[in-house]
């Protein structure tokens, strides 16, 4: 493993009956990336995920976190290093925002005991992190989807995991959610926190993840920086569907389904001029 590799998958095979969803999947994750698994529906994102966190033990190959086995971290000092940051969902109790980033450090107390003044001090810090301390009183169940998508990486934080598995993190959120996830995600990769998330927003991937990883029936074909791997051809591939990539400012790049670049006289191929005015 290179200094920088915090996680190791090599030689993944998993199946939940008899045919395997995953075949020989290897990726590997260094500290501070943003890795993000694209792939089609059923393509085995999420199945991979539970794999890394040790939730899913793999018929073959191996988890490693730096050059340890996963399966033979004990659960919760595995805890204290990864955290699992599930798509925004709804509580069936009305906890208070703060009691929920506060289950985030149950890894470091003792099993009966209350949560101590220390870890009430790391959940408003975690949640100040984020710029939602203010949320601190309000029932769980009364705030936006984006809010609690934020309650959520906190509660992680608090955990004091360093490396966040989101799976479609912002796959329930309004654009202006996605956009404010997008930038605590980089601000947070930028501290040294590392993610590994799946997401079905190709333009997510192009944004802000520093890798990519093409899931395609269960195997990866493709694995680079987003620059490298996608383009209109193997983006086409992986949706089957006409899309092109344009770029934006020179840099920037956007995916636009080709219908509609073919509909728009101006833009064509990725030689589209996009004006910043409208
Ligand atoms: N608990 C399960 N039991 C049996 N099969 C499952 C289970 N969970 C997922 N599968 C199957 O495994 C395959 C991969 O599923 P997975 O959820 O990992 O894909 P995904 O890429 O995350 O999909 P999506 O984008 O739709 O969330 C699919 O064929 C799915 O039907």
């Amino acid at each position: 493993m290179g200094p920088m590799e915090l996680i190791r998958a090599d030689g993944i095979t998993f199946s939940y009956s008899r045919s395997p969803v995953l075949h020989n999947v290897s990726l590997s994750v260094r500290k501070g990336e943003i890795v993000s698994l694209l792939g089609p529906n059923g393509s085995g994102k999420s199945t991979l995920l539970k794999v890394l966190l040790g939730l899913y033990r793999p018929g073959s190959g191996s988890v490693l976190l730096e050059g340890r086995p996963i399966s033979r971290i004990a659960p919760k000092e595995l805890a204290k290093r990864i955290a699992y940051v599930p798509q925004t969902h709804r509580m069936a109790f009305a906890y208070r925002v703060v009691d929920v980033v506060l289950m985030g450090r149950t890894p470091h107390k003792p099993f009966f005991s209350r949560y101590s003044r220390h870890d009430l001090d790391v959940a408003l810090q975690a949640l100040d992190r984020l710029s939602i301390g203010h949320l601190k009183d309000q029932s769980y169940t009364d705030i936006s989807g984006g809010e609690r998508q934020l309650t959520l990486i906190a509660r992680a934080l608090a955990q004091g995991a360093d490396i966040l598995v989101m799976d479609e993190p912002a796959t329930s959120l309004d654009f202006g959610n996605q956009v404010r996830l997008l930038d605590q995600i980089t601000g947070l990769s930028r501290l040294g926190f590392t993610f590994v998330k799946s997401t079905h927003f190709p333009d997510h991937a192009m944004w802000i993840a520093d890798r990519v990883v093409m899931l395609q029936k269960g195997s990866v074909i493709a694995d680079g920086k987003p620059c490298d791997v996608m383009n209109d051809e193997s983006v086409c591939r992986l949706y089957n569907t006409e899309v092109s990539i344009l770029k934006v400012n020179g840099t920037l790049r956007t995916c636009m389904p080709r219908s509609l670049i073919t509909r728009n006289p101006g833009a064509n191929n990725g030689r589209a001029r996009i004006s910043a005015k409208p």
